[in-house]
């Protein structure tokens, strides 16, 4: 089949490269000219495991082209994909103006019949409103060309997404027509065998359905990240109790996980619109207002943890804290969002500075530090170290961030060696508590035992 996807970003660029890997004719477009140039030649602007040679192999074969002309990519296919951002405003709505800017470019340019899809992660009623506004073009231009809106959520995650756009859990389609159902079902079905992933519903339930979906994993998280706290006061351990209730397949082993938060370009953004959407109804939805506080107070947890082991926010001026992660999950570069970021935030405002690495994100952190503090002042206060090593030589203490494959197994002889205040602050709980001990390092994680009773302030 002919296919346009209208945004090369995290999603776009995936789904793109996938409908080409399967035989289809591709075209991907964006208005990002660095971008689609960076694409065109072969370049995959994007950190996401395993995906560059996907694309490099279906760009050869002449299935996969970019573009930023509108013409081109609306004249190409039957069938155009939106997966614009849709960014939080102010308030937290989600902002539909690059969806409906798209839809209305779809409405001045198409010649004959399409097939809309829209897996840009919208609000309830989004379907209706780009099928209203690309009526009104075409009303516009005095032509009457059938179309059909269908909202076909995507699920994918960073670091994951080709496995997971490849081998879905589900494929949910909401539709109105038995066309366009029809039409869905074959361009799914090299992933998924008989149909059995596709799920077939009304454009406003597959809308809901993907809001609800992050905010119940948001909602886990939140949960296991306030019964960390207890579980740290009464000498549990969190992870332990993880493992217990994950057995239980009702409940499942996934995302049971405490850290410092979620992050990232979805999770954060969703809770806050699908609370939006609700409030717009005269509705308070009252979990998951409760998920995104739990979320914003364990964002600041670290930095609490450190200003109380040196006795005081103000006892961080002048100090050095390593860094080991930035970006806001492991197997990206992407730090929307990033909890590293509130971190980095308050050091820097209480006067300590930063020695950070990052495996592949230091780059985008460093544009968005410099954004919001300017050259110099960055420069003075994070460095961003080339290697793990680096960030820990002259620090005080480490603060594990990101759960990098790298920084699972250190030399904690050379960590206690090299750290002044030889403390490691474990932000996802991967380390053992007793193997520091013996090397000779105070360690807090996240909910484990011994968190309150053993903490002890920097002597
Ligand atoms: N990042 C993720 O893992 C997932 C994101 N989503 C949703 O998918 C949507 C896209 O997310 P990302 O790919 O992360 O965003 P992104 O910001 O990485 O990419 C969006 C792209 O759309 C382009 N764009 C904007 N307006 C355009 C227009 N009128 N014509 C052509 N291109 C245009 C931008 O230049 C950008 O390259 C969002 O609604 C997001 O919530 C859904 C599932 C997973
Ligand atoms: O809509 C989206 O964009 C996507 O959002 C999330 O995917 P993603 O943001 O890539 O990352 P996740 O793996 O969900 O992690 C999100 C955050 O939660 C944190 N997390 C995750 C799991 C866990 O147990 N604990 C925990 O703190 C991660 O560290 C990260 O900061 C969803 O998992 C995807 O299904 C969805 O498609």
């Amino acid at each position: 089949m002919n296919i346009t996807i209208i945004g090369a970003g995290y999603v776009g660029l995936v789904v793109a490269t996938c409908f080409a890997d399967v035989g289809n004719e591709v075209v991907c477009h964006d208005l990002d000219d660095d971008k689609i140039a960076r694409l065109s030649r072969g370049e995959v602007p994007i950190h996401e495991p395993n995906l560059a040679p996907v694309v490099t192999r279906n760009r050869l074969a002449g299935r996969l082209r970019f573009t930023t002309s509108d013409a081109l990519a609306i004249g190409h296919a039957g069938i155009i994909f939106l997966a614009v951002g849709t960014p939080p405003e102010g308030d937290g709505s989600a902002d539909i103006d690059h969806v409906l800017a798209a839809a209305r470019s779809i409405g001045r340019l198409m010649e004959r019949p399409l097939l809309i899809v829209n897996k840009s992660t919208v609000p309830v009623g989004t379907a209706d409103q780009v099928r209203a506004t690309v009526a009104a073009a075409l009303a516009g231009r005095g032509v009457d060309i059938p179309f059909d809106v269908v909202s076909n959520p995507e699920f994918l995650k960073e670091g994951m997404a080709l496995q997971d756009f490849m081998k879905p859990d589900r494929i949910i389609v909401g539709a109105e027509s038995a066309h366009a159902l029809g039409v869905m079902r074959q361009l799914y079905a090299p992933f998924s065998r008989n149909h059995e992933k596709f799920v077939a519903m009304g454009t406003r339930s597959a809308e809901l359905t993907k809001y609800a979906a992050n905010a119940m994993l948001a909602t886990r998280i939140s949960f296991m990240n306030e019964l960390a706290h207890l579980a740290g006061q009464l000498g549990a351990d969190i992870e332990a109790v993880r493992l217990g209730i994950g057995a239980d397949p009702r409940i499942g082993r996934q995302f049971l996980s405490a850290g410092i938060g979620y992050g990232g370009s979805c999770l954060p953004k969703d809770v806050r619109a699908l609370i939006r959407i609700a409030a717009r109804h005269g509705q308070h939805l009252r979990i998951l207002r409760a998920t995104q506080e739990v979320n914003d107070a364990q964002q600041h947890l670290l930095f609490e943890r450190l200003a109380s082991y040196f006795n005081g926010a103000s006892a961080l001026r002048g100090r050095s804290i390593a860094l080991w992660g930035l970006a806001f999950k492991p197997d990206t570069d992407d730090m929307r969002d990033a909890p590293s970021l509130v971190l980095i935030r308050a050091l820097l405002a209480a006067g300590a500075t930063v020695r950070a690495y990052d495996p592949v994100a230091s780059g985008q952190a460093r544009r968005l530090l410099v954004a919001e503090h300017g050259e110099a002042r960055c420069a003075a206060s994070v460095l961003f170290a080339s290697s793990a090593q680096e960030a820990v030589e002259q620090a005080d203490v480490l603060v594990l961030v990101t759960e990098w494959q790298e920084f699972r197994s250190p030399d904690f002889r050379y960590l206690a060696s090299t750290l002044r205040a030889k403390a490691v602050f474990d932000g996802r709980n991967i380390y053992d508590r007793a193997v520091l001990d013996a090397a000779g390092l105070y360690y807090e994680g996240i909910g484990r035992t011994d968190d309150r009773q053993g903490r002890a302030a920097h002597p």
